[in-house]
Parts: structure tokens; sequence; C-alpha cells
């Protein structure tokens, strides 16, 4: 499991509004990004990587309320905590939370990613619906959220960008 001081940075981040000043229009077209993240890196490393942090399943209590919100009510959700590298450099920490009871069909394989990106299932067909892109800053550091729906499941992703992520070349 990685020890990656990153990912305690995703509990927190600040969540900007619409008053908030917007990022520059490079930055931003990282941010608002509708595919994948995973296909988007490796156009700029040989190698994308993940460092697994924590999997499982977690109460509700054990997360964040303002996440827990963005989603339906649960009594567990499934948790994964990766670092995704480019080149075993570490780009970006990601948090993917998943009610339990939405996890009756396909969305069973959450929990036998293992190594393999989320991007990967998450993109086999056709893009998953996206609700919104919320975006975010911590330690100078910048941070995304959406809400995906595999086949109308909800799924709350979270990313963070880390300092030798592309987004900020
Ligand atoms: C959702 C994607 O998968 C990426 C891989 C993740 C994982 O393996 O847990 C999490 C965040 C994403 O950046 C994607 O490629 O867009």
């Amino acid at each position: 499991m990685t020890g990656d001081p990153h990912i305690s940075l995703l509990a927190s981040i600040t969540w900007l509004s619409d008053l908030d000043p917007p990022p520059e229009p490079a930055v931003a077209d990282w941010l608002l990004e509708r595919g994948s993240m995973t296909r988007r890196f490796e156009r700029h490393c040989q190698r994308v990587s993940i460092r697994r942090g924590r999997e499982g399943y977690f109460p509700a209590q054990a997360l964040g309320e303002d996440e827990v919100a963005l989603l339906p009510p649960c009594e567990r959700y499934w948790l994964r905590e990766i670092i995704l590298c480019g080149d075993d450099r570490p780009w970006l920490a990601g948090r993917t939370l998943m009610p339990e009871n939405a996890m009756d069909g396909a969305e069973w394989a959450l929990t036998t990613l293992g190594d393999m990106p989320l991007g990967r299932w998450l993109f086999r067909d056709r893009a998953p619906e996206r609700d919104f892109i919320q975006l975010g800053r911590t330690a100078g550091l910048w941070a995304r959220r959406s809400c995906l729906r595999p086949n109308g499941k909800p799924l709350l992703l979270t990313e963070l960008f880390l300092p030798d992520a592309p987004l900020y070349c």
C-alpha cells in the first residue's frame, strides 16, 4: 500500500465556487477533461501505473460529510485511493467512492481493479455520464471532483493533480 503523503491531501481540498477566479485556460483544459484522464496522461509518458492506497468498504461516518452528501445515502461505500504515475512519477492522487448498494452488477468489478487504472474500466465502452466537474485547491495544487454514472450508478471521483503532473507544465 502506498504511503504517499499526497493521498492525505485529498481530505483538505477547498472546493471553489463561481465567485472564485477561474484557472488559466491551459489548466482549465486539463481540469475540465471529460474523457479518461488515464488516456490523456498516456499522451505525455511511456507508461501509466498505479500505486494503491486504501481500498475497501467504509461506513459513511468514516468518510467526508460533504462527499457522502454528493452520493445517495448508504450504510457503506466502496473506497479506493491511488496515486496515478506517469513513467513512475506521481502525477495524480485519486479517490473513488461508490455506494455499496449501487454495486450489484458490473460495478462489482471496481473491487477487483487492483493495479489497473479505474479509467480502463470506466471508459471501456462509451464515456460514462458526468453530472458535474467541481474545481478545488489545496497546498497550491489543483483538484477536481465529479459524480460519474457508469451504467447509471453513482460514483464520486476526486482527483488531485500533483506537482509533477503535466497540467502544470
Ligand atoms: C477515472 C479515471 O481513472 C483514473 C484512475 C484512478 C484509479 O485507478 O483509481 C482514479 C482516478 C483517475 O484519474 C480516468 O482515467 O479518467
